[in-house]
Formats: C-alpha cells, sequence, structure tokens
C-alpha cells in the first residue's frame, strides 16, 4: 500500500485547466520529485492534493483510506502536510512563537516545540528573533520545522530550494533525506532536475498540467526530463 496515492487528478482554474488526469505515488521511506517548468502545474497538483483547492474529480488515498471528500483541515490532521511555495512564515513572530502557534493550532504538546528547536539547532539560537528577519535558509528551516511538528506521513514541498545559496541547499536536501530515512513520504515538486538529482528516490515529469513520465532514481528522471524537454 502506497503511503500517498493520487489518481487522475484534475484542477481547473475556470477553464485554465492546470492539471489533466494526474496520478502519482508516494512511498514512505522516499524522495519522490515533480519536476516540470515554471506553469506546468506542479503547484496546482499539490493544491488539489491537499484539498486546499477543490479538484474537479480524481481520488486521493493516504494509506489507503479515500480522502477525497475531506476537507483541508481533515488531510492536515490525517497527517498530509504541505510546505507551500515562499514558506509562508509569520515574519512579526518570533521563530519560538511560529512554532507555537503552529503546536496550538494543531493542539500539540509544547514538548514538540523543543523538539523542533532541538531538530534545527540554527533555529534554537533564533529562536528569539522575528521569522522576518532570518536568512531563506533559516526560513526554509523553520517553515519545515513547523510542517514536521505534528509528525506528518506525508510531506510536499513546494520549491523548496527557490533562492537558498548551494551550502543551504545540501542542508535542506540532507535532511529531507533524513525525514525520508525516518519513514516519511517526502514529495518535492522542483522546476530544476539539476539540484535535487542525487538526492531523489524516484520522480514524475509533469508537463502542461499532465504527469508525462515517471523514473525510478535521480539519474533516470533527469534523462526522461531531457528527452521530455527535447533536450
Ligand atoms: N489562481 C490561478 N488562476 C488562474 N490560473 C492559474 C492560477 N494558478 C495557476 N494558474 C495557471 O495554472 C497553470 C499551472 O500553474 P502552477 O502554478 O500549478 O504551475 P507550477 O508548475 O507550480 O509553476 P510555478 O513553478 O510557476 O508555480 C499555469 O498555466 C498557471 O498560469
Amino acid at each position: 500500500m502506497t503511503t500517498l496515492s493520487v489518481s487522475s487528478l484534475s484542477v481547473r482554474y475556470g477553464s485554465v485547466v492546470a492539471v489533466s488526469d494526474a496520478s502519482i505515488a508516494c512511498p514512505a521511506g522516499s524522495v519522490t520529485a515533480l519536476v516540470g517548468p515554471n506553469g506546468a502545474g506542479k503547484s496546482s497538483l499539490f493544491l488539489g492534493t491537499i484539498g486546499a483547492i477543490k479538484a474537479v474529480g480524481g481520488v486521493i488515498e493516504l494509506d489507503g483510506e479515500d480522502v477525497s471528500a475531506l476537507d483541508a483541515n481533515a488531510r492536515t490532521r490525517r497527517g498530509l502536510v504541505l510546505v507551500p511555495q515562499g514558506r509562508q512564515v509569520f515574519s512579526h513572530l518570533t521563530v519560538r512563537e511560529n512554532l507555537c502557534v503552529v503546536a496550538d493550532s494543531m493542539r500539540l504538546p509544547q514538548d514538540r516545540v523543543e523538539e523542533a528547536l532541538d531538530r534545527f539547532p540554527i533555529l534554537r539560537s533564533r529562536q528569539n528573533l522575528p521569522g522576518g528577519v532570518l536568512s531563506g535558509g533559516e526560513q526554509q528551516m523553520l517553515a519545515l520545522a513547523r510542517a514536521i511538528m505534528g509528525r506528518p506521513k506525508v510531506l510536499l514541498l513546494d520549491e523548496p530550494l527557490l533562492g537558498l545559496a548551494p551550502q543551504v541547499i545540501e542542508a535542506v536536501l540532507q535532511t529531507l533525506h533524513e525525514l525520508a530515512g525516518a519513514g516519511m513520504a517526502v514529495v518535492v515538486a522542483e522546476p530544476s532536475i539539476r539540484l535535487i538529482r542525487s538526492q531523489i528516490t524516484r520522480g514524475y515529469v509533469v508537463l502542461r498540467g499532465r504527469v508525462v513520465g515517471t523514473a525510478g532514481s535521480g539519474d533516470e528522471l533527469a534523462e526522461e526530463y531531457s528527452r521530455r524537454m527535447g533536450m
């Protein structure tokens, strides 16, 4: 049984078809990539999957349970979590407050905040600073820390490497690798296969709203992507 299974999902904005009949499977313990150029439909596929946008048909299953009829909050409680593009850190709240807000809203015990700060030492050292003054990499770590506080089964990340320095990219990818190693199904949407090639387990090529290719390793996915893009 696959941890996250998306079958025949379609998403529309009025007359714009952003995702058409897309199917992906994301097992626990793996880092699955969705690669495709800007506008290919990766974000919309994620938003339809978590229920933030009403999909036009399609079935979303979590550990074999059909969650398609549940709203976004209920899907989050079931363990399906998205780190959106842009991270959406609360810039006027401190790092610690950013974590506490999420812990409170999910009714998590307070020790999860300490656990998150232990997991990301850089955040502990910045815990009393406003989120808005953190570097891009630190904000991404904070977004990740918030997302995993509820110990999700599936973590979707929309362009988590955007604007990050090479060293920070390595640190974020290493963290994703570790989360997958701990049993999570990690799914990363990225326009650049080059950045994630060495760290992913499997992936899909998304073009013009469709899933047009799949591969069982980063190298295979890079080949498939080049082929599909006619490069
Ligand atoms: N709110 C919206 N209203 C109308 N069209 C939209 C909306 N959001 C996205 N689209 C369109 O849907 C298509 C897919 O966009 P989407 O953002 O899902 O792609 P993406 O692969 O995530 O690209 P990016 O990396 O630029 O976010 C594009 O044609 C885009 O213009």
